[in-house]
């Protein structure tokens, strides 16, 4: 994995992320996801909120995404108390033709998949990089600490090189937000990604992986500054 530095500017990812944050009205209820490109999205919904009065409630995927959103003055609520949302904006590390998405660079994908499942409308923005004809990038997968030793024999029995992730500024494995172990799995180009999704998920200890297949509508941000949004 490379090292993420969500802080640096580029102008590809602000295009993408602010674009995407003109579909939010007032009296939405909208999912909030991580990383540096959706980090634009919610500077620009919490610009919009304190100064031209635009009423929403933000629903986080991380605590990145609620520092962000708490310093931005987005007023949060939670899936308790808003089990539908309107919208989710997120990020992606790779996104191929069909709209499959591999998704939890930042291992946030557990949070960010069950809160864009809970939205009438899935957003992805990311940068010309990300955009591939196949998905070909290492998968992310949750794991339960207890369960890491069956779950990479399961994966190796797929075909899979998992390799657990490390912490950049910490000894010893990164630990996500639920308390678990990040798995990055190799599979190289994935030519059925519905059909990787449900063997993942079939292996006990996987707690979630990061392909999704949820996306309805993808900005990509281009180096002039202009968003090609793609449909599903
Ligand atoms: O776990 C993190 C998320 O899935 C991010 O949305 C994804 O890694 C993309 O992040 P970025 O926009 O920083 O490339």
């Amino acid at each position: 994995m490379t090292e993420r530095n969500i802080s640096a500017d580029s102008p590809e990812k602000r295009a993408a992320g602010i674009a995407a944050s003109r579909m939010v009205e007032s009296g939405m209820v909208v999912g909030l996801g991580t990383g540096s490109t959706v980090a634009y999205t919610i500077k620009e919904l919490g610009r919009r909120v304190r100064e031209e009065g635009l009423e929403i409630l933000g629903v986080v995927t991380s605590y990145q995404s609620e520092m962000l959103a708490i310093e931005a003055g987005i007023p949060l609520a939670n899936l308790a108390q808003h089990p539908k949302l309107d919208i989710a904006i997120d990020g992606a590390d790779q996104i191929d033709s069909k709209l499959y998405a591999i998704k939890g660079g930042g291992a946030a994908h557990t949070r960010e998949k069950i809160v864009s499942a809970s939205a009438r409308h899935f957003l992805v923005v990311a940068d010309e990089s990300k955009t591939s004809i196949q998905l070909n990038k290492a998968v992310p997968v949750e794991v339960l600490p207890f369960a890491k030793t069956l779950v990479i024999k399961k994966i190796k029995e797929l075909g899979g090189k998992p390799e657990l992730r490390l912490g950049l500024r910490k000894d010893g494995p990164v630990i996500t937000d639920n308390g678990n172990f990040v798995l990055d799995v190799n599979l190289g180009v994935i030519n059925d990604p519905e059909g990787l999704a449900l063997k993942l998920s079939s292996i006990p200890g996987v707690v979630e992986h990061g392909i999704f297949s949820n996306v309805d509508e993808l900005y990509i941000g281009k180096k002039d500054g202009s968003v090609e949004i793609v449909r599903k």
